[in-house]
């Protein structure tokens, strides 16, 4: 219970322990039959190369158990309690919400509507002046700035409809899915539910019929600045589309603005990590915001008090050193059962995402994160705590200007930042801002400034994100993450195919930039304040790509050695003779299964594997023993796998 001026406050969060004693003597288990396999074959004097290539492929298999064990040993869950805020209604923050899109084609603007909405409908004290969403569209497309312009009148009769029926999801498209019973009393509410849906209905209609040639043309004024510009290759256009102290409607809601950012070939523009420096910034000459949510446009806020919720993780440590960033593990759905292709990333939150909770603290991934803004700005925890300035924190207009750009209002909101100074009173009048926004917003911006290295999301990988994480964590931060009933969000991902090769290639890609270049969280550990088991953690995803070759190999063993009678197995004679756990060893990776590692345990995969054994008894040099060895093992390999989740 925190004390604040003698005053015994009630308690935001709650840090709670899981206990796994059972899945740790898993663990123990496997590792001991790891450790025993490679004894045995480095016992071997005369295995051959088949058996030698066993040897190396197993020791990495044991490398990454040992890297898992690392991430899981100490998982945790934080408890909130939103209801506590209510005698800190005073202290609560102002939130800057950001949403992400970057091609109207594969990301409709629908889809980016209703992640808007069910933002703008969240629930939230005074929301109208402590919130306000962004919306950066790198497509520069005048249908999705449409079609969000279409949704700002909309979320005029939708906020009041959600706060006043307490609607649960407030993504349109959701709620409207399905129709609830209306109760004999329910008169009014059934009324206006069939008001919503049918003015739902025809913002989708002109959302889906808005073209973009008719939109120009007919558009006016609002669309002059869209006619003529390319995609890559245009001025910054910031339109503001709600502007809740003009418009205010009863209780109001966060204001609501439109960035494209400008492009030009000659510039690198960063991608996703580029336009979320962007965002900050003009937010920053906005609303400037001590808090950050960033979301993609296809993740929409499923949990109306998740802003209260995060304040709770945010709010409610003795220090603020314990929660630099509070992230949500990210859900989709509509997914597929099982998740055969492995991109919900079940196993990464569910298993290993409550374990790194557990030390320095959850990743940043991208999406779903409650950042601090000096956080994002590169600051560091001592220089807080202490009053020193830290690494961004000089107050000296020169230096700001070397970290921030030369915009005096940037400056100037940075230093409000940096000094903690949170009382400043709001900009009344963003619209008098906007020319300001588009000089931040420029490509040129920042050229000789520190945005993209200590400032801002870190530029270098396909994965800005954990990047960006890894270099908070490496400042001395840690982070919480956010687990809330409903969900906080949720989203869209492949149902697979290429589309999902596609992804994962991305992120592996990113993996290993970030593993080969300078940004190596082994030197953040040695030279920064990432500490040792957090750096594990990172690097049992960074050696994703690496993972695939040993994997490969391994998997081609067993083709080769039928084809060339040889064995990388012991013989079945002397696998009788040696005890169980040594049986067990000796085929426990045993390869086939090691294929079957690209997929989540399922039904059909498992199928296919047995009867793949069972196959194996045809072969001439395979006895119908051995096969049912691996018959054998498959099922307790698969046991293991599932107890224990694998990366992925
Ligand atoms: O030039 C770009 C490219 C992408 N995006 C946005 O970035 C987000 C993520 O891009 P997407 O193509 O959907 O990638 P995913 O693989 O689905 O995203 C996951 O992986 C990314 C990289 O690790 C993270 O940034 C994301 O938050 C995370 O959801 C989307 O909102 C895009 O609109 C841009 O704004 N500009
Ligand atoms: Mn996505």
């Amino acid at each position: 219970m925190a004390v604040a001026g003698g005053k015994k406050m009630k308690k935001l969060q709650e840090r709670v322990p899981l206990r796994r004693t059972a899945w740790m003597l898993a663990e123990f288990v496997v590792l001991f039959l790891l450790l025993a396999l490679l004894a045995r074959r480095a016992t071997e004097r005369d295995g051959g190369a088949a058996w030698r290539v066993a040897l190396v492929c197993e020791a990495w298999f044991t490398f990454l158990w040992l890297l898992n064990m690392n991430v899981k040993w100490n998982p945790v869950r934080f408890v909130t309690y939103p209801e506590n805020l209510a005698e800190r209604a005073d202290e609560l923050l102002a939130v800057d919400m950001f949403v992400t899109t970057a091609d109207p084609v594969l990301e409709p603007p629908l889809v980016t509507v209703n992640t808007v909405l069910s933002l703008l409908a969240v629930d939230y004290p005074d929301a109208g002046e402590k919130l306000a969403c962004y919306v950066s569209d790198d497509g520069c497309s005048p249908v999705t700035f449409y079609a969000l312009r279409e949704a700002a009148r909309f979320a005029r009769v939708w906020v009041p409809f959600c706060r006043r029926h307490g609607v649960a999801v407030r993504a349109p498209f959701r709620y409207f899915s399905s129709t609830p019973e209306f109760g004999p009393t329910d008169h009014k509410f059934s009324e206006d539910w069939t008001f919503m849906k049918s003015e739902y209905e025809k913002l989708v209609r002109r959302i889906e019929e808005a073209d973009e040639s008719t939109l120009l043309r007919q558009g006016g004024g609002e669309f002059a600045d869209f006619i003529d510009v390319e995609r890559r290759n245009h001025p910054a256009i910031i339109k503001i589309l709600w502007d809740n102290s003009k418009s205010r409607i009863g209780e109001g809601f966060p204001h609501l603005i439109y960035v494209s950012r400008e492009k030009n070939p000659r510039h690198h523009h960063h991608y996703k990590a580029g336009a979320m420096n962007v965002l900050t910034r003009v937010s920053a000459v906005m609303t400037n915001a001590p808090i950050m949510l960033n979301v993609d446009c296809d993740m929409f806020a499923n949990n109306p008090q998740v802003v209260l919720h995060a304040m709770c993780l945010l709010l409610g440590f003795d220090d603020e050193i314990f929660s630099g960033f509070a992230q949500v593990p990210q859900k989709f759905y509509d997914g597929l059962k099982d998740d055969p292709f492995g991109n919900q990333l079940e196993v990464i939150f569910k298993k290993l995402g409550n374990g790194v909770a557990g030390l320095q603290g959850m990743f940043y991934a991208g999406t779903g994160c409650f950042h601090r803004r000096k956080v994002i700005y590169g600051m560091t925890p001592d220089s807080i705590g202490t009053g020193r300035e830290g690494t961004t924190g000089s107050r000296s207009s020169k230096e700001l200007q070397f970290k921030f750009g030369s915009s005096e209002e940037l400056k100037e909101s940075a230093r409000n930042i940096i000094s903690g100074n949170l009382t400043t009173e709001p900009i009344v009048d963003i619209s008098s801002r906007i020319e300001v926004a588009k000089e931040v917003a420029a490509c040129y911006y920042e050229n000789g400034t520190r945005w993209g290295q200590e400032v801002g999301w870190v530029y270098g990988s396909m994965t800005e994100d954990t990047l960006t994480g890894q270099r908070i964590h490496s400042a001395g931060w840690r982070s919480t993450m956010l687990e809330t009933e409903p969900l906080p969000f949720l989203g869209c991902t492949p149902t697979g195919g290429p589309a999902c090769l596609t992804q994962f290639k991305r992120w592996a890609t990113g993996f290993f930039e970030i593993l080969i270049s300078q940004n190596n969280p082994i030197i953040a550990t040695i030279f920064k304040h990432l500490q040792f088991r957090q750096c594990l953690s990172y690097l049992s995803f960074y050696v994703w790509p690496v993972r695939g070759f040993v994997e490969l190999c391994y998997s081609l063993l067993a083709p080769y050695c039928l084809l060339t009678n040889q064995s990388f197995l012991t013989k079945v004679r002397a696998l009788l003779s040696t005890c169980a756990p040594t049986c067990i060893t000796r085929y426990m990776p045993c390869s086939p299964l090691v294929v079957f590692h690209m997929f989540r345990p399922c039904p059909a995969a498992w199928a296919t594997h047995n009867a793949f054994s069972v196959g194996l008894a045809w072969y001439p040099n395979v006895s119908f023993l051995e096969s049912m060895y691996h018959v054998w093992n498959i099922q307790l390999s698969y046991l293991v796998y599932i107890s224990t989740g694998n990366i992925r």
